[in-house]
């Protein structure tokens, strides 16, 4: 399926399983790719040609060519460089706007991504568009955890080992994440500088790195990773199919895709109560807290072109994965996508 194709937002509405997240709810819920803005190959191929002699009548060109940033029409070739401004304008303010904006849930659908991947000793990690490195601390706070109780576990069996082995165990950096890695990969400088930074501070070091990278073309070999997530990024994505079949191709067979993204509101109350919040509150809060309303207009618009759950599981399907399923978190304001690579 093309993504890009204009939709006026209007999608089919579809009934779902009642969401498990009730509860949650009311508690509160190849190569590098120095992609510059407006610097994309879909611009040389708009200027080229496009039939024998550039037959092709333009205006048919130019509509092949259109998609949506926000509620704006655009030529796809200017849609990379306009988010790009968009996450170089809020970068500086990113977190502290997502827990204004939220009220903090955020941080707890991004747990119960974490929870969903319950990843393996050893697992190697891509999440894509990772920004400030939310989902990539979460991995490693995990990952480290999970090694240690399974230290513990080896030690309490292991009785007699010295003193000096048991402070060596505890000592080695390398080894405290059991050999799981990850990878943060985003196409915004700004955000990867603020995601370094809060990982300085943070003291995150071992088992992390971090790649200026587009998910549309990502500067990965094949087969390389166990799991590859991408949290909020997808829905800023001109060519999501390209995104997805890039995603497939960087997973190991066995890998595993997790995407968690705004979605569609399954409850009709909720939906109406969100709507006045996102279209008169998150632009207002956006101007007032970073300065900035024209990026909370977008982030709100773009929420509303996003596919909703039915669609984008096809849409993973069609990029090769097995098993799709997906969650809806806050009756639907989120949802987590899982497939697999067999
Ligand atoms: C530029 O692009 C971006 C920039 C970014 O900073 C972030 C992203 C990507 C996003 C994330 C990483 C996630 C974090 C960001 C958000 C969640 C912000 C986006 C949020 C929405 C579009 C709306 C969803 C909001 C929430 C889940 C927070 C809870 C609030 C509601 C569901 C709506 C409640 C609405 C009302 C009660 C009516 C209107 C409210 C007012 C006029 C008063 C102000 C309201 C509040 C402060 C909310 C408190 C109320 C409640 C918790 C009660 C809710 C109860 C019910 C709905 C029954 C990015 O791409
Ligand atoms: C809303 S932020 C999400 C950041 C992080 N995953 C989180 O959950 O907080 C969206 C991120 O997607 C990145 N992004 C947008 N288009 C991208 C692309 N084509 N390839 C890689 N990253 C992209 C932006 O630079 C931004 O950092």
């Amino acid at each position: 399926m093309q993504h890009g194709v204009l939709s006026a937002g209007g999608h089919p509405t579809i009934k779902m399983a009642a969401p498990r997240s009730w509860a949650l709810w009311s508690l509160c819920g190849r190569g590098w790719s120095p992609v510059l803005p407006g610097c994309r190959l879909p611009w040389l191929r708009s200027c080229w040609p496009s039939g024998p002699l550039g037959a092709r009548p333009l205006s048919q060109e130019k509509r092949a060519t259109e998609t949506h940033f926000g509620f704006e029409t655009v030529s796809e070739e200017e849609k990379g460089g306009k988010v790009y401004q968009v996450f170089e304008s809020v970068a500086r303010k990113y977190d502290v706007m997502n827990d204004m904006m939220s009220l903090g849930i955020h941080r707890v659908w991004k747990d119960l991504l974490l929870l969903k991947m319950h990843p393996f000793p050893g697992t190697q990690l891509l999440d894509v568009a990772g920004g400030t490195g939310d989902i990539a601390f979460r991995f490693l706070n995990y990952v480290q955890a999970q090694h240690q109780r399974k230290q513990k576990r080896q030690l309490r069996a292991q009785q007699n080992l010295s003193w000096e082995e048991i402070a060596k165990k505890y000592q080695n950096q390398e080894d405290s994440l059991g050999g799981s890695r990850v990878m943060v990969c985003d196409i915004n400088k700004e955000m990867l500088k603020m995601g370094k930074q809060k990982a300085c501070a943070r003291g995150y070091k071992a088992g992390l790195a971090w790649v200026l990278g587009d998910a549309e073309e990502l500067p990965f070999d094949d087969d390389k990773f166990d799991v590859y997530t991408i949290a909020f990024g997808i829905r800023n994505v001109t060519h999501i199919d390209r995104a997805l079949q890039e995603a497939h191709r960087v997973l190991k067979p066995g890998g595993r895709f997790l995407c968690l993204e705004f979605s569609q509101v399954n409850n009709p109350l909720v939906s109406r109560l969100y709507d006045v919040y996102s279209f008169q509150v998150i632009p207002v809060l956006g101007e007032v807290i970073a300065g900035d309303w024209k990026s909370y207009q977008y982030l709100v618009e773009s929420i509303r072109q996003f596919p909703p759950q039915e669609e984008f599981k096809e849409m993973i399907e069609d990029a090769g994965f097995q098993k799709v399923t997906y969650e809806n978190l806050t009756s639907g304001i989120v949802a987590i996508h899982s497939g697999f690579k067999l």
